[in-house]
């Protein structure tokens, strides 16, 4: 079988006037663990979609394992997980497992799937009696049925509360130490931090990074630095700052206030806090989310 599971190659895919993903090329080996990082609207379902054979690219090919997805499919080789798509409502969790079991010749595998995904207490319910967090855990019990080699999941933590996303990876990380390949869509970059050592970040239908996910967190890296300042004392600082900041740091004054952000705020915070009219300089690094905001409105722009 081919080394690479998945594969996107000069990909694009316009609905009507919304070119969705712009020329997106991806690889991806048998056995790696990848998020697909972005915002709301970036491209990543439309992306998985096409890999899935689910959406027909306009331009580009789409293969899972060197052969068309349809056949990788038909093979058993993929589950996924999907935003979309429902269980029946009044049908029991056992009831369905099973029947899809049995569609791929592994009904004996039930009680063993159940117990790995930690839904042993949920085969007797129905489907419509299931919190968000159970949901979740049996849609992943049904993506695992066939025992693929590759699990694409869309946001599956969406809608989960912090400590049913916690359960939820460290189901996650028994199927990985499998073997398996995984490819995960999420907005979090922490999961991406915890769970995945390859991030691609895509931001308006393009990929706009690519990379191990700490070289990837380390590219979006960034620092901030305030202070108080009366106005009359504005210009002066300026003048010293224009010194030491570079090209692509960020600096704002308004009512008082200066804020700076870049990488590395280093020489800026010793400039500021030498002159002696800046009250109150404080130097902080950027949360996640605020790196992800940098790192995805830099190359945008
Ligand atoms: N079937 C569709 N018809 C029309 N527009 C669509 C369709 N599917 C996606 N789009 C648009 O394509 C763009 C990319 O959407 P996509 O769902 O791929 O993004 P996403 O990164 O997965 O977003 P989210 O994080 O919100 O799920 C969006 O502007 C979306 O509105």
């Amino acid at each position: 079988m081919a080394e690479t599971a998945l594969t996107l190659r000069g990909v694009h895919k316009s609905f009507g006037t919304t070119h969705a993903v712009r020329g997106i090329d991806v690889e991806i080996g048998r056995g790696e663990i990848v998020a697909l990082l972005g915002p709301n609207g970036s491209g990543k379902t439309t992306s998985l979609d096409m890999a899935l054979g689910l959406t027909r690219p306009d331009e580009g090919t789409a293969a899972l394992f060197g052969a068309p997805p349809a056949e990788a499919i038909n093979r058993n080789l993929v589950g996924v997980m999907l935003q979309s798509g429902s269980l029946l409502r009044d049908d029991r969790v056992g009831r369905i497992l099973t029947m899809l079991a049995r569609i791929a010749g592994v009904a004996d595998t039930v009680p063993a799937l159940a117990k790995r995904t930690r839904i042993e207490d949920l085969l007797g319910r129905y489907v419509r009696q299931l919190s968000g967090g159970e949901l979740q855990r049996v849609r992943l019990a049904i993506a695992l049925v066939g025992d693929p080699e590759l699990l694409i999941l869309d946001e599956p933590t969406a809608g989960m509360d912090p400590g049913a996303r916690r359960e939820f990876w460290e189901l996650m990380r028994t199927e990985a130490d499998t073997g398996r390949t995984i490819v995960f869509a999420t907005h979090h970059l922490n999961e991406a931090e915890l769970f995945a050592p390859r991030t691609i970040v895509m931001h308006e239908g393009r990929v706009v990074a690519d990379g191990q996910t700490s070289e990837v967190r380390a590219l979006a890296a960034s620092q901030h630095l305030t202070a108080a300042l009366d106005a009359e004392d504005w210009p002066g600082l300026r003048a010293e700052l224009a010194a030491v900041l570079g090209q692509s740091d960020a600096i704002d004054y308004a009512r008082g206030q200066l804020t700076i952000t870049g990488a590395d705020l280093r020489k800026a915070a010793i400039v500021v806090l030498s002159h002696e009219a800046a009250r109150a300089v404080e130097l902080k690094n950027s949360t996640l989310d605020d790196s992800f905001a940098l790192l995805t409105t830099a190359k945008s722009a």
